[in-house]
């Protein structure tokens, strides 16, 4: 059983459970289930953006603990303020030690910033739930879904004002999941059978996206350098949550990088 398999039957569990004490109803009456969304996707083909998703991450399966102390409100206006274009967080708590209040803490820290909820989507409670916790995005993982999953829960995100960010990590997931109702499509870097990551699976996949969709990548990046390349090569938006997270100042750490990424885009091509 790999990773992914462990986490999705979790996941399963943990939404039945969910479900059971909190009916769709609830959700449906809760203040942010009703507030218009807004739009990821704009955010990060804005001309004047830097395309940066970033990510408020405590702990992954590969990494253990990245950050224990972080506070979540300050961690997001902070990386708003120093200019992310996007804001992600995760609300998986066994694995990566997020949760919904993450959510909403960052939703009220941030009302003008796009928030994506980072979790492994299976049903579309989770949908009702990204909505009534303050969420603008989704995120549906191709590995963990079959094709037909991956167009009944974009519809349904779709109809709630969610927009989709579609994780891809190879050809065969892009060609068989992607469809026109997803609004973003991010590569991952990182294998999550092994856990390596390598940039070089982006710049593959790159060509492959229609340019009808936002195109993300997604892991393992901390160099302006590199960026720039997959900036190049096509892509809108970066995704990126351990860099900053591993420091003792998160949002700091994403100024350095801009800063970095403003003068390498300043030199000649
Ligand atoms: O922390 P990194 O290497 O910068 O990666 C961020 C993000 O891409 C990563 O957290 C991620 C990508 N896809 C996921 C799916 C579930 C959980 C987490 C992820």
């Amino acid at each position: 059983m790999t990773i992914l398999d462990e986490i999705i039957a979790q996941k399963r569990i943990e939404v039945a459970q969910r479900q059971a004490e909190t009916p769709r109803s609830a959700l449906e009456q809760m203040p942010d289930f009703k507030r218009p969304t807004l739009s990821a996707r704009d955010a990060v083909q804005d001309f004047r953006s830097t395309g940066i998703i970033a990510e408020f991450k405590r702990r992954s399966p590969s990494k253990g603990l990245i950050n224990g102390t972080a506070d979540v409100a300050t961690t997001t206006r902070g990386y708003v303020q120093a200019g992310a274009a996007v804001l992600s967080v995760l609300t998986d708590e066994p694995f990566f030690g997020g949760t919904p209040a993450d959510l909403q803490a960052a939703r009220a820290a941030n009302p003008g910033t796009p928030i994506l909820r980072k979790d492994f989507i299976v049903d579309t409670y989770q949908l009702l739930e990204a909505k009534a916790w303050g969420a603008d995005l989704v995120l549906l993982i191709a590995a963990c879904l079959t094709p037909d999953e991956v167009s009944t829960l974009s519809m349904q995100a779709q109809d709630l004002g969610l927009q989709v960010l579609l994780e891809v990590h190879d050809e065969g997931e892009l060609d068989r999941s992607l469809t026109h109702t997803v609004d973003l499509v991010g590569v991952n870097n990182r294998n999550l059978k092994t856990f390596e990551t390598s940039v070089e699976t982006s710049l593959r996949l790159v060509e492959r996206i229609p340019d009808t969709f936002a195109k993300i990548t997604e892991s393992g990046l901390h160099d302006a350098q590199t960026m720039r390349t997959l900036f190049r090569a096509g892509f809108d938006g970066f995704l990126i949550g351990e860099a900053f997270m591993k420091t003792t100042d998160p949002a700091a750490a994403l100024a350095t990088l801009i800063h970095q990424y403003t003068l390498t885009s300043a030199v000649p091509i």
